[in-house]
């Protein structure tokens, strides 16, 4: 949020279990050149965290530390079990995103406070990646030299991993200090530019990628799980402006058009999962391809993801419309209902399954001895039963010899 306009929208913060009110007042705080609107609307929105940032002196102030706890946290607890987790601000420009996902140097943002957590974590093989989707174009920016950071990679989509930037570099990191390192780096790289809002605006939608890897010990079998935690930080949306240059036009209509693509792919996920709780059938089609940020962020949005969304927004009486406009589409991101799943080695994942079916055979066999005492009644669907989980155990077997 900008700190530094008094305003005449106001969110207040009520009761823990109450919603959160986006208030039009009639007063326009400390600016003597707005126009008073005598006409109040109340409008209310639920979301899981409300926070206001604007005056450090302000008893409801929400500090970086605070937004880390509630939100980096979970962040890294999710991941640590083995879950791909996404992160993503989305806002008008100048609301915020930038300062909430990567900070200033004196009041640090979620990423390198996920940074920092990480390191406390055992992982024995971390990596990074930083891209930006700048005109619908992926750029990588941790490559060296002019002509390959220029460079526009490729999108593709692997049957299982789903959509990946082909060619992109990933950066083995150790300790926090390198993965700081690269996300400066990557910041340096961005594009940004001047616009009527916000005088070094990002022009392109960055996504910070770290991917880390835990040695751990399940059934007896050394194995690893592989979480993916993607921090995004999305160009903002803005109106368009005839009196700016073609290339900040061009900018601009790319980065509305993928984040209309990307409201109309949240409002149908939301609309999916409305009907699949209602138990319908017949789904929309999700566009995921039209644009490729959501086609990137494809799993994160509706698949194997826990993500969440900040929505960023301007406590300025005149971006009144892109507020409101925000926290619908906030609103709309919360309906959707996402299938994460621990991102596990396949083996332990089939004897884990495995073990639960012998464990469940083994149940149903004791049921039917009680059920029926007399052998000659229980022979043959015993002997059915306990074939299937000798069947079991052998491939148990097999698989934890051969691995
Ligand atoms: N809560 C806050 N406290 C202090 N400063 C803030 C806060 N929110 C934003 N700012 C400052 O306001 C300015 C605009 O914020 P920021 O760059 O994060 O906006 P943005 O939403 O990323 O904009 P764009 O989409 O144009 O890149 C920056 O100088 C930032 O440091």
């Amino acid at each position: 949020m900008i700190p530094y306009i008094q305003s005449k929208l106001v969110i207040k913060r009520s009761n823990n279990n109450l919603p959160y009110t986006l208030v039009s007042s009639s007063k326009l705080d400390g600016r003597a050149d707005g126009v008073v609107d005598s006409r109040e609307k109340l409008l209310e929105f639920c979301f899981d965290y409300c926070y206001w940032s604007v005056d450090p002196a302000d008893p409801h102030y929400a500090s970086q530390e605070e937004v880390f706890q509630d939100l980096g946290v979970s962040v890294l607890s999710g991941s640590s079990e083995g879950y791909n987790v996404c992160l993503f601000a989305y806002g008008q420009t100048g609301s915020g995103k930038t300062y909430t996902m990567m900070g200033t140097p004196d009041s640090i943002g979620l990423t390198p406070r996920i940074c920092q957590g990480l390191s406390s974590y055992e992982c024995y093989i971390c990596l990074c990646s930083f891209l930006e989707i700048y005109n619908e174009r992926v750029r990588d920016l941790l490559r060296g030299g002019e002509q390959k950071k220029r460079a526009s990679l490729r999108v593709r989509e692997h049957p299982e991993k789903g959509p990946y930037v082909q060619d992109l570099s990933q950066h083995v990191v150790s300790d926090c200090k390198q993965a700081m390192d690269l996300l400066e780096e990557g910041i340096a790289n961005r594009m940004t530019a001047a616009t009527h809002n916000h005088d070094a605006s990002s022009r392109s939608h960055a996504i910070f990628t770290i991917q880390y890897t835990q040695a751990i010990l399940e059934n007896n079998l050394p194995s690893e799980i592989v979480s993916k935690i993607n921090l995004v930080d999305l160009a903002g949306s803005e109106r368009a402006d005839p009196h700016y240059c073609r290339d900040r036009l061009t900018e601009g209509s790319n980065i509305n058009k993928s984040l209309v693509t990307l409201g109309i792919v949240i409002s149908a996920l939301a609309q999916n999962c409305q009907m699949s709780s209602m138990g319908r059938r017949r789904h929309c089609f999700i566009p995921y391809r039209d644009s490729v940020l959501t086609w990137l962020l494809k799993d994160s949005l509706g698949g194997n993801s826990k993500t969440i969304m900040i929505a960023t927004v301007s406590p300025s009486a005149n971006s009144y419309n892109e507020t409101l406009s925000t926290l619908r589409y906030a609103a709309h991101a919360r309906n959707i209902v996402n299938k994460p799943r621990v991102n596990e080695d396949a083996n332990v994942r089939l004897i884990r399954e495995l073990r639960e079916e012998i464990d469940r055979l083994k149940s149903m066999l004791l049921s039917f001895e009680m059920r029926n005492p007399s052998p000659s009644l229980s022979d043959e669907r015993d002997g059915n039963l306990s074939d299937i989980v000798l069947q079991n155990e052998l491939k148990v077997t097999h698989i934890v010899t051969s691995a």
